[in-house]
């Protein structure tokens, strides 16, 4: 039986046009900043996202974590929302290699609004008794808000309260096309108010590996030193660079395919006795599925797998269905056939 893979779009493999772009890929020693076809996708990544530099990293997580690094010193403090991939999946990298502090911030299907953003910020007392909050963190979409995304006014008024309160502001943007081709708009548009912004090749766009981060040439000039000491400086790194290239050039608008499918599949599940989605949540790839009070997701999870489904567990009674380029509609059929089978 085929197996319709759901846990995350971080699984997708290189399609073999990928590879052989990988293959013929021109590369150089990208330390010493000679990789033709890195320099390539950092040039193209930075005027996607409308920013004058970007540095290709690893993960999103080091993107993340370099630019929490290149924004703070030890002390500060920095805001999330409650439900961040950066709070809850980075292993604690703003604590272990930048010393700051997290005031999370509560928002709705993971979004913030300029009242919670304010209320987070440390007002500066007399003393100094306080951190001092300096960096402001976005998600988009936001994953355990359901994939859910910022509009571009949203993110405008988030930024004006930044910077009324001299914050820098940085954007979690693993899945910015996501966002992007979700609602229509320009990835630059939903770029334009941070000081720096990563994204990822490695989810919905398929790339084997690898990520960006985007920002003035000062700031990456110094996440360059950050990401040198973190280790992610890479050698030739253009075979993976040119899937990056490839992925850009023709991965990018088939993402409304995974919002398509996504929404097939919560709707249909939405339908089902027990089981528990939050339609208005799914804007973007994903759906988070409540199951039946008590239901163990263990259970749930082998029973699926048996069906040729596999989804992620993402705390007790909640699991995650996320579609990508390996995901077809036969595999959404199969899904919504596993489901229904157990919700009986
Ligand atoms: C919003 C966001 N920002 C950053 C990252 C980190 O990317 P990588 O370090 O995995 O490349 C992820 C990965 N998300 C993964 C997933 O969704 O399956 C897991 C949870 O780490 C992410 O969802």
């Amino acid at each position: 039986m085929p197996t319709v893979d759901l846990r995350s779009d971080t699984v997708t493999r290189p399609t073999a046009a990928m590879r052989e772009a990988m293959a013929r890929a021109e590369v150089g020693d990208d330390v010493m900043g000679e990789d033709p076809t890195v320099n390539g996708l950092q040039e193209a990544v930075a005027a996607l996202l409308g920013k004058e530099a970007a540095l290709f990293m690893p993960s999103g997580t080091m993107a993340n974590q370099v630019a929490v690094r290149t924004h703070t010193e030890p002390g500060d403090e920095i805001i999330l929302e409650g439900t961040a991939h950066i709070y809850i999946y980075e292993g604690g990298g703003f604590a272990a290699l930048s010393g700051v502090s997290v005031c999370c911030a509560p928002g709705e299907r993971g979004l913030l609004t300029p009242a919670a953003v304010a209320a987070a910020i440390r007002a500066p007392g007399s003393l100094s008794h306080f951190p001092v909050t300096r960096l402001l963190c976005l998600e988009n979409s936001a994953n355990r808000g359901g994939g859910t995304v910022y509009t571009p006014a949203r993110t405008r008024a988030l930024a004006v309260v930044a910077r009324e309160h001299g914050l820098a502001l940085h954007l979690d943007g693993a899945r910015l096309l996501n966002a992007a081709v979700a609602q229509g708009v320009d990835p630059a548009e939903l770029a334009e108010p941070f000081d720096s912004v990563s994204v990822c090749l490695s989810k919905g766009l398929g790339c084997p590996v690898g990520s960006l981060l985007a920002g003035s040439r000062a700031f990456i000039e110094r996440a360059h030193r950050f990401r040198k000491q973190f280790g992610g400086g890479m050698r030739q790194a253009g075979i993976l660079a040119a899937a990056g290239l490839h992925a850009l050039e023709r991965h990018v608008d088939r993402l409304a395919d995974d919002h398509r499918r996504a929404r097939r599949l919560a709707e249909a599940l939405a339908r089902l006795p027990g089981l528990e989605v939050d339609l208005e949540a799914v804007q973007t790839n994903m759906v988070y599925i409540g199951l039946p009070a008590g239901a163990d997701n263990a259970a749930w999870l082998a029973e699926l797998k048996a069906r040729g489904v596999l989804a992620g567990a993402v705390k007790p009674g909640l699991l995650r269905a996320v579609t990508h380029l390996d995901v077809d509609d036969a595999g959404i059929d199969a899904a919504i056939d596993a489901f229904t089978a157990l919700a009986r």
